[in-house]
């Protein structure tokens, strides 16, 4: 009987993903209860036609670089112990290191994000953006500029990578769970391309 397990590498078209449902599963419960009270989380705002409003979801930008999105730029809180040691973590599972870590937390299936892809020229061409999730399970939507798409499921504890020329060709998005009343913590790791 297979208790755990393996990751696995899907091929896309135009893309590589690599899926592990349970890769942290041992350690997650822990995780989750730290980050979810040290993490200097913040409310965001954004401009969506015209109008200034609140993220739907609190975050929080770590790391060595800053992080310039939407025509912002936010400068980096210091590395969490924690969350480096994840970062060490996932460095031997990929094979390069990171040095950025954007944490977001998704208070219940009211929070969400929207579609886009993790495109930014600070990341390089075809960069790797390692997915941790932690708490409540929730849907995970790619989309494929053709029209092509694909839904995972992010359980508590589970690795998702986004290889290859994902970034590209695909957007992704967590799309709102009306009933879900659970708080969930993601950590999407990053690397600046000019580095490593
Ligand atoms: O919460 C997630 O699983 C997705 C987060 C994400 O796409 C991002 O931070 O760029
Ligand atoms: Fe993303």
């Amino acid at each position: 009987m297979q208790l755990w397990s393996e990751p696995e590498w899907l091929t896309l078209k135009q893309g590589r993903l690599l899926w592990w449902p349970d890769a942290f599963a041992a350690d997650a419960g822990a995780w989750q209860a730290e980050l979810e009270q040290s993490i200097p989380w913040q409310q965001h705002r954004l401009m969506m036609f015209g109008r200034e409003l609140n993220e739907p979801r609190l975050s929080c930008w770590m790391g060595d670089w800053p992080y310039r999105y939407s025509g912002r730029q936010r400068a980096p809180e210091p590395w969490h112990p924690l969350v480096k040691e994840i970062a060490g973590r996932l460095e031997r599972i990929c094979g390069q290191p990171f040095d950025g870590v954007l944490l977001n937390c998704y208070r219940n299936g009211q929070d969400s994000m929207g579609w886009h892809a993790d495109n930014e020229p600070e990341l390089g061409r075809d960069p790797m953006i390692a997915s941790v999730s932690l708490g409540a399970g929730r849907r995970f939507l790619l989309r494929h500029h053709q029209g092509e798409q694909r839904e995972l499921w992010l359980e508590h504890g589970s690795l998702l990578v986004m290889a290859g020329q994902m970034q590209h060709h695909w957007q992704h998005a967590l799309p709102k769970m009306a009933r879900e009343p659970n708080l969930r913590i993601n950590l999407t790791f990053r690397r600046f391309a000019g580095t490593g």
